[in-house]
């Protein structure tokens, strides 16, 4: 489900859709996504990043490999929980586990990048083929599940013990902001604001914001290994900057730390966790470098071959975040060369979300501590960046790393 499926307000014409679509993008990057509300967030971010090494250095001292993939998985998880849900996993009485949540946004993910017989064959037909190969019915289990969830988290929010964290409170979650929508909302005909949208919202910033910021850091961290000089300067420039008595990583750490910045956008780069950003229809027939494209076709963009492209990259294959460094070359969305949040209007609403916890995650992990290849790994030759996913793109074999606490 996406936002567009968000209504139920079927009888509406094309036109009103557009408008109805539009209000909901418009509330939720002005109310869910602005700079302020990431800004509120801070302190769950450096709290649950906190969580993550305290978790990691209880591992380092078994000197076994931590899984990264499933560590970052973990922290966007409970960082996207309890930004839109006010969840705490840290907490009891969660109504569904960690695990349980991480997998059903990785099928969810799947699910949305296959194409089914009914993309093809649109009519009777494709949906008959579907129902054949029973592809649905794993796909309403999953929807089924995590809108129960939804439910109840919503549930909670509307009981009476709930108000008092209402949206006076500057670090009210996503649930909260849309109920108080919803009770505020004047009486336009086609836009009303209802339980179905929040889920959809809900189920949009999970499927959005969960897997593509743990991808983002899993392979940063796998490129970091495989270039030990890159690892070597991050390193170096870390401790020198910060010093080396910090007990915990904050947002304003970041800002000083500029190689980390170049090693983010080589690695928006060469992994953009969205490769072929979000379908877009053409409204109208066009001409595109001499190829005729008519009127209704659906257009991928294909950002990973962009990032790619030795037309546009000198060594586009090798990880030099240093060819940021005097470049003016960003990923906002303004620069085409490099797109990982797409751009326009239908570009990444949690962009300034997902840089804070991307940045001060990886600050955090290679401030405290060292890393090392697992036993029976010669060379950072051996790490596998074999890619995996339709939709997004993950490293298919689990990140596996030795931490060493070093301070
Ligand atoms: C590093 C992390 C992230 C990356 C690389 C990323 C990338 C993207 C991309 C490429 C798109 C499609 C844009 C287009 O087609 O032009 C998108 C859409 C979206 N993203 Fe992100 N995203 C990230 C994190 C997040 C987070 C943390 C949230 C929410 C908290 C989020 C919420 C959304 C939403 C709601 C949409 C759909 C917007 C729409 O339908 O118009 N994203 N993201």
């Amino acid at each position: 489900m996406t936002l567009d499926a968000a209504t139920d307000h079927k009888d509406i014409s094309f036109a009103q859709y557009g408008e109805y679509w539009r209000e909901i993008r418009k509330l939720a990057v002005i109310e869910l996504f602005s700079l302020k509300k990431v800004h509120s967030f801070k302190n769950i971010r450096e709290e649950e990043i906190g969580f993550m090494v305290k978790k990691v250095s209880q591992l380092s001292l078994e000197h076994t490999p931590v899984d990264l993939s499933k560590t970052f998985f973990s922290l966007t998880a409970s960082i996207i929980c309890r930004v839109a849900l006010g969840q705490n996993f840290n907490e009891s009485g969660f109504v569904i586990e960690q695990d349980r949540i991480e997998e059903l946004v990785r099928d969810a993910l799947v699910a949305l990048g296959t194409i089914t017989c009914s993309d093809l064959f649109p009519s009777g037909l494709g949906r008959f083929l579907d129902w054949l190969s029973g592809g649905h019915k794993s796909i309403n289990k999953m929807v089924e599940e995590l809108d129960a969830f939804y439910q109840h988290v919503i549930d909670d929010h509307l009981k009476p013990e709930a108000a008092g964290k209402k949206v006076v409170d500057s670090q009210a979650d996503i649930v909260a902001l849309l109920l108080d929508m919803m009770e505020k909302q004047g009486k336009k005909d086609y836009f009303q604001l209802n339980i179905s949208n929040i889920k959809g919202v809900l189920m949009d910033i999970f499927l959005a914001g969960v897997d593509t910021g743990a991808t983002t850091m899993i392979w940063a961290m796998t490129e970091l290994v495989r270039n030990p000089r890159v690892m070597r300067k991050a390193q170096e420039e870390i401790p020198t900057t910060l010093g080396l008595n910090k007990e915990r990583i904050t947002e304003e750490d970041v800002e000083k730390v500029g190689y980390l910045k170049l090693i983010i956008k080589e690695t928006f780069r060469l992994h953009p966790s969205v490769p072929l950003l979000l379908p877009r229809e053409t409204m109208s027939h066009v001409k595109i470098n001499g190829y005729d494209i008519p009127r209704k076709t659906q257009i991928h963009l294909n950002v990973w071959a962009i990032g790619r492209d030795p037309k546009r990259w000198t060594d586009p294959e090798e990880f030099i975040p240093e060819r940021f460094a005097n470049s003016s070359v960003d990923f906002r969305g303004q620069h085409f060369d490099l797109l990982p949040f797409g751009s326009g209007r239908r570009s990444c609403p949690g962009m300034p979300m997902a840089v804070a916890s991307v940045e001060l995650g990886l600050l955090s992990l290679l401030y405290f501590f060292d890393w090392a290849l697992p036993e029976g790994m010669v060379s950072e030759e051996d790490i596998d960046m074999e890619e995996a996913g339709n939709l997004t793109i993950v490293k298919k074999q689990p990140l596996l790393l030795v931490p060493v606490r070093h301070h």
